[in-house]
């Protein structure tokens, strides 16, 4: 036979359009695509009235393995396939010890083993005191290296401590010698912790003393030192979960003036704002955090203005304790968002169906631009000859998220009651069918170490 798997009928989204086409998958891989595949395949999934897209390549993710009981490689990758990712790139804290060194980083690939739903990547952190492990981790084939300028919100033994300047400068002098790039986390710590003893101090522990406590001028100056420590040092830099846009724009200029740098942004910052957070209540609690109205609506224009390269969900999810205070102190309430499963639909629902964003650039946001980045070769497009990491999305598919529909750990979310006016309705990693709207999870973790040392030349 042909093809293992044919996917007909659908609005396959291109590299640059959306056609009308079919596709012919073998050994996990597209061999085929056009106008109507007439030869013989195993098996034939009818994708009519639906988008046929590349999975979302998911760049920042907290697994919290080992160690913690947060989320885990089975839970996390089940919900992360069911919301339409087929490739993670797993951060390097939550876990327990931290991906610092080289022992840390063969711990967790032990506990991914036989246990993922998707592909995964990793990260390697840079913290004070490792520059000697990093070309280690690179050895072990992590896919780029994380920092935090901002403290990190957890301190047991093992785990992930923020970097002094002095650090970040070492360590972006030794990556760019070894040719990886730094991700950071940029908020200028000595501004959030100070605010915060403030806040603390006079008693102001609500919601909005906590976003103001994270001003955006803590993100703009972090992100500030950390261009001019990476033009002096040369080392590539990318910035995570950017919520302001003054910050878009010291990057897009740094960028333009020869700098390699990228940024990513999330689903929550588009999704919610401050007043929203007050709403909901600390289980929209994240940092940086979420902002006003205002700011919001400047973040969508720099993402519809494609300044933005892509999305991640930066999943990063803890027990329902730790969502709570006694004393009604946000300040003690972990900060991370639990999204991962809704943050395909959600984004396609107000990024495209809302404010007409084209279909082709919505690809290229949650897959294609951070492949790039992560040099995921065989990931991230619709394209002969990369692995099928494929979905279907149903435009017409309105759904309430549910807590009894979530596959975390602990399933909580922000989202929960929301509506969302489309949905993913097919998951397949590498052509295998993982995740089915009517059935739930199906088959075997089939997820793979994507490992940046036994990448496929295509
Ligand atoms: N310890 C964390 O997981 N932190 C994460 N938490 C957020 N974003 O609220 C992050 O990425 O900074
Ligand atoms: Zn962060
Ligand atoms: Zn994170």
């Amino acid at each position: 036979m042909k093809f293992d798997l044919v996917i007909q009928n659908g609005s396959v989204v291109l590299k640059d359009s959306v056609e009308k086409v079919d596709i012919g998958i073998k050994n996990g891989k597209i061999i085929e695509i056009s106008q109507h595949i007439n030869e013989s395949a195993k098996e034939y999934v009818d994708a009519t009235g639906q988008y046929v897209m590349p999975g979302m390549v998911d760049a920042h993710v907290h697994l919290s393995e080992p160690g913690r009981d947060w989320e885990g490689f089975e839970t996390g990758t089940k919900a992360l396939a069911a919301g339409g990712t087929t490739s993670i790139v797993d951060m390097p804290l939550n876990g327990l010890p931290a991906t610092t060194n080289k022992e840390a980083l063969r711990r967790k690939l032990k506990c991914a083993e036989n246990k993922a739903y998707v592909d995964y990547a990793l990260y390697g952190g840079l913290v004070p005191g490792n520059i000697e492990d990093l070309e280690d981790l690179s050895n072990e084939g992590v896919a780029a290296y994380k920092c935090f300028m901002a403290t990190t919100g957890t301190d047991e033994v093992g785990d992930f401590k923020n970097v002094d300047v002095f650090t970040l400068y070492q360590g972006m002098k030794k990556l760019a010698e070894l040719g990886h790039f730094l991700s950071i986390h940029a908020e200028n710590a000595e501004f959030t912790d100070q605010y915060a003893l403030d806040k603390m101090k006079q008693g102001k522990v609500t919601i909005r003393d906590y976003v103001e406590s994270r001003p955006v001028i803590a993100e703009v100056d972090a992100v500030s030192q950390a261009l001019f420590l990476g033009k002096e040092t040369g080392c590539k830099l990318h910035f995570v979960h950017i919520s302001s846009r003054r910050a878009v724009e010291e990057i897009i200029k740094a960028r333009e003036e020869g700098q390699d740098v990228t940024l990513e942004s999330c689903p929550h910052y588009f999704t919610m704002d401050l007043e929203a957070f007050e709403k909901i209540g600390p289980v929209a609690k994240c940092a940086p955090p979420l902002r006003e109205k205002e700011e919001q609506d400047q973040l969508w224009e720099a993402l519809l203005e494609g300044k933005i390269d892509f999305l991640t969900s930066d999943h990063s999810p803890c027990p329902p304790e730790m969502k709570q205070s006694d004393t009604n102190n946000i300040f003690e309430i972990f900060g991370g968002i639990s999204g991962c499963q809704n943050n395909v639909d959600l984004m396609f629902d107000e990024a495209v169906k809302k404010r007409g964003l084209s279909v082709h650039r919505f690809a290229q946001l949650i897959a294609t631009n951070p492949a790039n980045r992560f040099n995921l070769r065989q990931k991230g497009s619709i394209d002969l000859d990369k692995d099928a990491d494929i979905i279907l999305l149903d435009p017409n598919q309105s759904y309430q998220v549910r807590k009894e529909d979530l596959y975390y750990r602990h399933p909580h979310s922000p989202y929960l009651g929301r509506t969302i006016n489309c949905r993913v309705t097919k998951t397949f990693v590498r052509g295998q069918l993982v995740f089915d709207l009517e059935k739930g999870i199906v088959g075997q973790p089939v997820g793979k170490y994507l490992s940046a040392n036994s990448l496929v030349e295509i």
